[in-house]
């Protein structure tokens, strides 16, 4: 049983909903001419960020389609907005993030090295999920997916000391040995660079209307199984990650999992939209015995090494006075 498990208190903010690739189980994306295809603008999302201030909230997460730009239509969008990267306006909104006094955390899908250097300084950590190492279906569409184009941009981060969390996604048509190759890459990377703060076990649900759709999505079993291997084959400053919003975490906690991940009181999920974010009440209900405790964006051992920018030091200080956050030694 762990001493403590931990959880952060986030706005979600899908800044945009087109994205270049179309995984078989995502119901996030939308086509150009769909009537929910949007673009967020600032001032839609200044009141979300100061909402969840106001909330308590401490992290920014930025979510949103990969490479949009590949898509005609809303390059012309951005364009009309001023900009000529999803990436510069995402720099935008961070700033405005920490004017309002949260903390970034952005998970844009793929991105370059340079545009890693360009959100650095304007996030706590970042996010990219490896999904899989196997070449399957779901993916056959999402160039983005390639397994070894997200390992060589988990990779660029360690180098650029980025705070970083990846994870798995468990039953999109993957074997056993599949997920064991792709937590052992994982493991591989962070023993290289140091930098994942935690991994995602995220179960794979089915959404109507997605070619996945008939898809049986994993056992209690075979989560409990790949949080066990996860907890064994991932270096101990890393911690295992489970969504309470999709699966009931206490049987996971108690066979390895540690953390549960952003919850948040004003936005929902938007990739999940169907699954509601317990409350904090709810959550220590379902940890039990176990105390909960809150945690930011960014983790203490990475503040300590000092792996953020002058940007943020702060912020990261106030929130952490604040909350009462433990600077673990
Ligand atoms: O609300 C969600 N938050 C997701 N998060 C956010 C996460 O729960 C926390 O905000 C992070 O642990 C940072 O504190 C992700 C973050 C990543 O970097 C990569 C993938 C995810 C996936 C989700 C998700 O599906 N839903
Ligand atoms: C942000 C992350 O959300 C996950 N994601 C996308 N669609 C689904 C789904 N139907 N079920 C569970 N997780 C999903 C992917 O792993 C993505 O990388
Ligand atoms: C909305 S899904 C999460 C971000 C990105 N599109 C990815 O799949 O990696
Ligand atoms: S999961 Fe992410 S990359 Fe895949 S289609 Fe959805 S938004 Fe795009």
């Amino acid at each position: 049983m762990p001493e403590f498990v931990t959880f952060s208190r986030n706005v979600f903010i899908p800044v945009t909903n087109i994205c270049r690739n179309r995984c078989g189980y995502c119901t996030f994306r939308r086509d150009p001419e769909h009537p929910e295809a949007r673009l967020m603008s600032v001032e839609e999302i200044i009141p979300i960020l100061k909402n969840g201030k106001e909330a308590g909230c401490t992290e920014a997460l930025f979510v949103f389609g990969e490479y949009a730009e590949e898509v005609p239509e809303y390059r012309k969008e951005l364009e009309k907005m001023g900009y000529s990267s999803t990436i510069e306006y995402v720099t935008k909104l961070c700033e405005l993030a920490i004017e309002i006094g949260i903390l970034p955390h952005t998970n844009a899908g793929i991105l370059d090295r340079h545009e890693l250097e360009m959100l650095k300084p304007l996030n706590v950590s970042m996010g990219l999920m490896l999904e899989t190492t196997a070449e399957l279906k779901a993916h056959s569409e999402s160039p983005g997916k390639a397994p070894s184009k997200r390992i060589e941009m988990i990779r660029t981060a360690g180098e650029l000391q980025i705070p970083f969390t990846t994870g798995i996604l468990v039953g999109i048509g993957e074997s056993i040995e599949d997920r064991k190759h792709s937590l052992e890459t994982i493991a591989a990377i962070h023993e290289e660079f140091g930098h994942i703060q935690e991994v995602i076990i995220q179960n794979f649900m089915p959404k109507p209307d997605t070619p996945m759709a008939d898809q049986i999505p994993p056992t209690k079993e075979e989560m409990i199984q790949t949080v066990s291997l996860a907890r064994e084959l991932l270096p101990e400053d890393v911690s295992v990650q489970v969504a309470p919003n999709l699966i009931e975490p206490h049987i996971l906690i108690q066979n390895g999992a540690t953390d549960l991940g952003g919850i948040s009181p004003t936005t929902i999920d938007w990739i999940n939209p169907e699954a509601e974010w317990p409350s904090v009440v709810d959550l220590q209900k379902m940890t039990g015995k176990i105390p909960l405790k809150e945690r930011l964006p960014i983790y203490p051992h990475h503040i300590k090494k000092g792996w953020y920018s002058s940007n943020l030091s702060d912020l990261i200080q106030t929130l952490t006075d604040k909350n009462g956050f433990k600077r673990k030694q």
